[in-house]
């Protein structure tokens, strides 16, 4: 269960964005919707622990992330919370397998082979674990990207805009990944879009 509570937030010289209360239950799938500015990206932050609210709570499975110092935080993250960004931010001088195992180190987890190499086979990249990110193709790297955010199995799972630049027979494509893996996973999925092309697998709608 993930909860956010009179969460709100002003950049310095900006207006305060107040967001409504949001109650997500476990492997619910959410579409978080809303125009350019309307604060999507600043809600995904806050939710994360990216970015500090001015006020108001954020809880994930009992935690309130605020609560936790900044290398719990980031530990947590590690653990919990899995982020498609609307770029995959690899590592370039390292190999894809090499990506993913950071991704383990960095949330204190052991190392585990047999999960990334399971992670890399349900999306169909497993030939591609040598290769390096300047060697693969967009749908390629977008597809490393969403391994990398589902490898802890986290208890959410966010993409911010995964479609919006994409052709319509891409934008499914990729909105299918979401949907298997965050099934496949037990993660609880937020899609936030203004991509009104994607809405129809998504029974719960948060509309900033
Ligand atoms: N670092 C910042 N400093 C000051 N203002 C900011 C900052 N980041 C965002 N804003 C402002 O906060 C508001 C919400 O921005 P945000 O990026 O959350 O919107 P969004 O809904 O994600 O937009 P888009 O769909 O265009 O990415 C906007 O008015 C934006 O100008």
């Amino acid at each position: 269960m993930i909860t956010l509570k009179s969460l709100s937030h002003s950049y310095k010289g900006g207006q305060t964005i107040e967001f409504k209360d949001w109650h997500i239950k476990t492997n619910e799938r959410w579409l978080l919707l809303g125009n350019s500015g309307s604060g999507k990206t600043t809600l995904l932050h806050l939710m994360t622990g990216i970015l500090q609210p001015s006020a108001g709570e954020v809880n994930i499975n009992g935690t309130s992330i605020y609560s936790l110092s900044s290398k719990s935080l980031d530990q947590f993250r590690g653990q919990n919370i899995g982020i498609v960004f609307q770029r995959p931010h690899l590592i370039g001088s390292l190999s894809i397998l090499e990506n993913l195992i950071i991704v383990q180190r960095f949330a204190n987890l052991a190392k585990d082979m047999a999960r990334i190499k399971e992670v890399l086979a349900s999306l169909d990249i497993l030939d591609k674990q040598n290769a390096y990110p300047a060697q693969l193709s967009q749908g390629q790297l977008q597809r490393v990207s969403i391994a990398r955010a589902v490898l802890n199995k986290p208890a959410l799972l966010i993409a911010d805009e995964p479609t919006s630049s994409l052709d319509d027979k891409n934008a499914f494509a990729v909105l299918d990944l979401l949907l298997t893996q965050s099934e496949l996973n037990q993660t609880t999925l937020v899609v936030a879009t203004h991509d009104k092309r994607i809405k129809d697998p998504f029974s719960n709608t948060y509309i900033l």
